[in-house]
């Protein structure tokens, strides 16, 4: 898992590393920080030499590691054009100790330095050496950018996605793009005549992934993200911070999906119980149980409203189905004859187009008010059970909500735009007063631990897998992934049916198209991602091949 530091987080780590026990002078890092950034640029522009290039530094730190950059460019073989933004004495010592040895080299054709006051003649070169130059390195704003962008960063921002969407400029940004938020990835530019933030094609960043770098749109604005540890000691790049947030690996998953073992049967492999539907949705609950079934469930049992089950009975055949009660939605007394049978059951699942008949609420609260088996709570169920905040938090048994925006505004009752802000406070905060495990779906989805109110934030998935049914499969996922021989905790199952979902929907993406594959489509998917990490992973299968003549 790759931690996700916010700017605070960030300067809490250097502090850490300069002034705690490990004593690293801010020069040192700061010289780790330009060097990592030449040499893994090198690598993605295949070399620096003969290259020309613009530097752009702010007046800050990130500045700073600018000044180092075009030392190890020119040492290269690449003709370094710096741009400075501020005064010398405005700098840090560390950025004023690694300007000085700039400035010592200046009679050196490979390093040029400007001052870069804004005057006219100077617009008028730098455009000009942006466009005869093959690489612009944005050492103007990293972690200390806020607000919107001021001039002059402002137009140079501009000036430089202008012309590198015009033709053969590569963009490396210096930690963060100009102009992103490393906390909430929201950008610069919001109102029309601002310039928005810097495009990069790469972005090489210290230390910790920022937040801001996985959410949109900030993410957009990062290109190909590398990070590096820029020596620091490794206690700090592993440790807690507080308040965690994390980006799911593969590896993370890997560790969830377990393969099989060659002497289990499907007992062992959890039995889910699909409890939603009704007459006007069928679809979504069977959508629920394929899901279940693909993500490798034991049994699936689906009970929908006695009206409903003739639209789902012997529509796939590994799913059992029962009609319940006599009506076309679940009412309260429909809820006996449901838990009477769900005490067998691993994990029962509800809300994939239930509808919102208040009966159906009676019934939901009945269902949750007993048993102890982990429960999946999605669409309908969510929003049935807005407003019950205190009945969720007392139910002793394990919860996972599933809700986009739209129903976590509903259940939190915050806006849209009050969640857009800062999507991980507003989910922390939400499974803190409803002792949940959360997955708020979304752009990307983010998985809150009921247990440490640690964030997890999914990096799989794409725009195709914006319509309608996607996230009923998605609820069968979880349920089956949460009733596996493994037993994972109930997070863990959350995390990996997120990742799994997406992955499956990204297979798609490649094997289908942009957009227009089906739900069911992305849960058949599911099985070949499963089989593609076991071989990647190289996951070590345990049955050992049977040898038998
Ligand atoms: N361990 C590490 O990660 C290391 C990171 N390093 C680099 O340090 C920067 C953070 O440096 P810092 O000086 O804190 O901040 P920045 O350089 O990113 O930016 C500060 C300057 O930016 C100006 N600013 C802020 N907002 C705006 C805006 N909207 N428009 C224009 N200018 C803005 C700000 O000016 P103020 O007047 O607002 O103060 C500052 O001048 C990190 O990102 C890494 O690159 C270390 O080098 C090594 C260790
Ligand atoms: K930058």
């Amino acid at each position: 898992m790759q931690k996700l530091n916010t700017a605070a987080q960030m300067r809490q780590m250097d502090y850490t590393a300069m002034h705690g026990k490990y004593g690293i002078q801010p020069a040192v890092l700061m010289e780790n920080a330009g060097h990592a950034v030449a040499e893994r640029a090198d690598e993605y522009i295949h070399g620096w030499a003969g290259k020309d290039v613009v530097v752009v530094c702010g007046k800050g730190n990130n500045g700073g590691d600018g000044f180092v950059i075009a030392r190890h460019i020119a040492a290269a073989g690449a003709r370094a054009y710096v741009y400075i933004l501020g005064q010398a004495e405005e700098y840090s010592d560390e950025s004023q100790q690694h300007l000085s040895t700039l400035q010592a080299m200046e009679d050196d054709e490979s390093c040029l330095l400007t001052y870069f006051g804004g005057t006219e003649r100077e617009w008028r070169v730098l455009r000009q050496r942006l466009q005869s130059c093959q690489v612009v390195v944005d050492a103007m704003l990293g972690t200390g950018f806020h607000g919107n962008l001021r001039e002059p960063v402002s137009s140079i921002v501009g000036l430089i996605n202008e012309i590198a969407a015009a033709g053969a400029l590569t963009v490396i940004a210096v930690d963060v793009p100009t102009g992103v938020n490393s906390d909430t990835g929201a950008v610069s530019g919001s109102d029309e005549e601002e310039n928005g933030p810097l495009f990069a094609d790469m972005t090489v960043t210290f230390g910790a992934l920022k937040r801001g770098l996985v959410l949109y749109p900030g993410r957009t604005c990062a290109g190909h993200v590398e990070l590096d540890a820029i020596g620091m000691p490794a206690p700090l790049l592993v440790q807690p911070e507080e308040k965690p947030a994390y980006l799911l690996q593969e590896s993370d998953i890997a560790e969830v999906l377990v393969p099989r073992s060659p002497d289990s049967h499907k007992g062992s492999h959890g039995t889910i119980g699909i409890v939603t539907g009704c007459s006007d949705m069928a679809g979504a609950a069977l959508m629920a149980a394929h899901g279940a079934v693909r993500s490798g469930a034991g049994k699936v049992f689906l009970r929908v409203p006695a009206q409903t089950a003739p639209y789902c009975i012997g529509r796939q055949p590994e799913i059992m189905v029962r009609g319940v009660g006599q009506g076309e939605y679940f009412t309260e007394a429909d809820a006996v004859s449901v838990l009477d049978e769900c005490a067998a059951w691993s994990v029962i699942a509800m809300g994939p187009g239930m509808g919102r008949h208040e009966e159906t609420k009676a019934f939901v609260k009945a269902i949750l008010a007993h048993g102890e088996c982990p429960v999946v709570l999605d669409a309908d169920a969510l929003n049935l059970l807005a407003g019950e905040k205190d009945f969720v938090s007392s139910l002793d048994r394990q919860v996972i909500m599933t809700p986009h925006l739209a129903e976590f505004s509903r259940l939190s009752g915050l806006s849209v735009a009050e969640i857009q802000e800062d999507p991980f406070a507003a989910a922390v905060q939400f499974v803190k007063e409803w002792r949940v495990t959360l997955v708020l779906k979304g752009a990307p989805t983010l998985v809150v631990s009921a247990k440490t109110g640690n964030v997890y934030v999914n990096p799989t998935g794409n725009a195709g897998m914006a319509c309608g049914g996607m996230g009923d499969i998605l609820t069968g996922m979880i349920a089956a992934i949460s009733a596996r021989e493994s037993r994972p905790d109930i997070c863990s199952a959350a995390c990996a049916g997120v990742y799994l979902h997406g992955a499956a929907g990204d297979a798609c993406r490649r094997q289908i198209g942009s957009y227009g594959f089906t739900p069911m489509e992305v849960a058949d998917a599911v099985p070949g991602v499963i089989r593609r990490m076991e071989e990647e992973m190289a996951v070590p299968l345990l049955q050992a091949p049977m040898i038998l003549d």
